[in-house]
């Protein structure tokens, strides 16, 4: 039987709300930090998250604008911000905390712009209090049907197993089954750029092609994924996992997935500016579309997906025309091999 913990989770988005609450069904102790005002005073009014309003926050779990209160002295930390918030928050962190030692566990996908680093080297590099480690939460997972208790099943993922291991036995549920690796650089990278060939994915749809398409955007977007993948130290067999295909499917597919969104509304022909402007959730796609692109020129990787994504978000270019260059792009062996 394990021993119930104090967590704390910074960020009330729908991700951070629905694995949180799962948490608490398991009979943690939960405490939430968000950074915005109005939206603190809302959850405790109404005990609902206007982003995912399908249950209630039970009333022993606190919503706090305080950060201190909410990281320490607790067992679990678990950052639940978008990327572009990331290194900020983790900072943040680090100088408000007190107690004995946490465990980090990041639950967050992108590439953070600039020092195009994945999650967990920038909360690395901002925590130098003595965290016990950090271990990356990841898969197919979209928080409104975690939060229905819909079966759901995700990676642990660290350098070091014991902290995979014992996250995965923190998380294990009824309907939430964890697995563990060891391959942290492909299961943060997978849930990362998934996320660029899902805005693509959306594009299609919205310009009005079908299935055939989508199939070959997913397949396609897989092979530069594991490309790029490769040539930053990622193992193969990951990206054929949960954390790559199994994330790149859903997110492709899904009514619930804010990239495909995004995509779709670009394909319908709205500017980026404007699609932006009206949504209240975070879609990593569009800042992981920009650090990729610097990451395919370092590593010296072609991804045409990605770079069709790029030019229709920040060039204005015709999402029609795009596909038609992709379709006539010099003709090639299939060849799955992975030369980069
Ligand atoms: N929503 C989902 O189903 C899933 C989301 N994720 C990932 O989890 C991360 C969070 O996503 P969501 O929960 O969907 O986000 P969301 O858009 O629902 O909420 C974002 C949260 O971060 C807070 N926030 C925004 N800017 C901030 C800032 N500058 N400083 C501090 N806090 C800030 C917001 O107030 C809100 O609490 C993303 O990286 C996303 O890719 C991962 C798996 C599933
Ligand atoms: O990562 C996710 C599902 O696994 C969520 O994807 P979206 O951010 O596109 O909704």
């Amino acid at each position: 039987m394990m021993q119930h913990k104090q967590i704390g989770v910074i960020g009330t988005g729908s991700w951070g709300t629905a694995l949180g609450l799962h948490l608490h069904d398991l009979g943690h102790h939960l405490s939430y930090w968000e950074h915005d005002q109005e939206r603190v005073r809302r959850i405790r009014e109404t005990r609902v998250n206007d982003l995912i309003p399908y249950r209630e926050f039970p009333e022993d779990v606190r919503i706090s604008q305080e950060l201190n209160e909410v990281v320490s002295y607790k067992d679990i930390l678990i950052f639940a911000v978008p990327s572009h918030a990331m290194r900020h928050v983790s900072r943040e962190v680090n100088l408000s905390f007190k107690g004995p030692a946490p465990l980090i566990l990041n639950i967050s996908k992108g590439i953070e712009s600039g020092s195009l680093l994945r999650m967990s080297e920038v909360v690395r590099e901002e925590t130098h209090y003595p965290f016990r480690g950090i271990v990356t939460v990841s898969g197919p997972s979209h928080a409104e049907e975690v939060i229905k208790n819909q079966p759901t099943v995700l990676v642990a993922a660290s350098d070091d197993e014991n902290l995979s291991e014992e996250v995965q036995l923190l998380l294990m549920g009824d309907r939430l089954r964890v697995y563990r690796t060891d391959d942290i650089v492909g299961v943060e990278l997978g849930g990362s750029l998934k996320n660029v060939v899902a805005i693509a994915a959306g594009i299609s749809d919205g310009v009005g092609f079908g299935d055939n398409a989508k199939a070959a955007l997913i397949v396609r977007g897989a092979h530069e994924i594991m490309k790029l993948g490769l040539a930053m130290g990622a193992r193969p067999e990951t990206f054929s996992g949960l954390t790559g295909m199994g994330d790149l499917i859903v997110t492709c597919i899904s009514r619930h997935s804010r990239n495909r969104y995004v995509g779709e509304e670009l394909g319908k022909g709205r500017t980026l500016e404007d699609i932006l402007k009206s949504m209240n959730m975070v879609a990593e796609g569009v800042i992981t579309t920009q650090s990729v692109i610097k990451l395919s020129e370092t590593y010296g990787v072609d991804m045409p997906v990605a770079q069709a994504v790029y030019q229709v978000m920040f060039d204005h270019a015709d999402p029609l025309k795009i596909v038609n260059d992709l379709m006539n792009r010099d003709p090639k062996s299939e060849s799955l091999v992975l030369e980069i």
